[in-house]
């Protein structure tokens, strides 16, 4: 299971804090391996616990009990500070978006370019053509606030591709897209994964389920994940 390219967790349990017994276990021994180069998709009613582990694979909420791990490394057992800079391998789409609303369009993209040290051309041209995949050239110095709903989403998946991640979290990344969107992030991520991509995306989204990018398929339900 501790594989050495891709994401996977073994006998992952997940409870909130200060709620103790096993009922409010929102996972229970969840085992799953994500492999590069193909996009998982995750589905689960409201509240089965899709969200929390997306968190989990993220290092951003640590598991009761069980590994995450990352390319062979057990991140879930690292320091809050050592699983941050790992992070920076990861581009996340969270459900609440989480732009930063004053800064405008292209400068929310510009945020993940920072630590990766680049010259400014080559983010210039990395935030160009993430903006063209998005269709959201035309918005490039708008306020990320003042844009709409299905806007903000696409800005949070080109924030999240912009700099050819290894991991791709996508929490609901076509929750406010129309059909034509729709399509086109699924193509945004089946790009991403042909170049090597480990992507993990829940969604309630028929139109995700029903995709032919989508290699692999799991269900959430009373804290286990299996194949539906
Ligand atoms: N910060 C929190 N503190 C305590 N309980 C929480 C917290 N966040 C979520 N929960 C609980 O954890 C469970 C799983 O929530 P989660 O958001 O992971 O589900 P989900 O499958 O993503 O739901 P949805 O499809 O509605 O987004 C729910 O019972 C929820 O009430």
């Amino acid at each position: 299971m501790e594989l050495s390219a891709g994401l996977a967790c073994r006998g992952l349990d997940f409870r909130w804090p200060g709620k103790a017994d096993t009922q409010t276990a929102v996972l229970q021994s969840v085992q799953a391996i994500f492999a590069p180069g193909t996009i998982n998709l995750i589905t689960g009613e409201t509240g089965a616990g899709k969200s929390t582990l997306l968190h989990l694979l993220a290092g951003l909420l640590s598991p009761t009990a069980g590994t995450v791990w990352a390319d062979g490394q057990p991140v879930s057992h690292w320091p809050a500070h050592h699983r941050d800079r790992w992070r920076q391998k990861a581009g996340i789409v969270f459900q609440h978006l989480a732009l930063i609303p004053d800064l405008s369009v292209a400068e929310n993209l510009l945020l993940p370019l920072v630590p990766r040290n680049l010259a400014w051309p080559r983010m210039q041209t990395a935030i160009q053509q993430a903006l063209e995949a998005a269709q959201l050239a035309d918005l490039a110095d708008a306020p990320a606030g003042t844009l709409s709903g299905g806007q903000r989403q696409r800005v949070a998946i080109a924030r999240a591709l912009v700099a050819a991640p290894r991991f791709i979290l996508a929490d609901e990344p076509t929750a406010f897209q129309d059909d034509r969107q729709t399509h086109r992030i699924a193509m945004q991520l089946d790009r991403a994964a042909r170049r090597g991509a480990v992507v993990v995306v829940c969604s309630h989204d028929p139109r995700l389920r029903q995709s032919a990018v989508v290699g692999h398929r799991f269900h959430l339900a009373a804290g286990k994940l299996a194949a539906p």
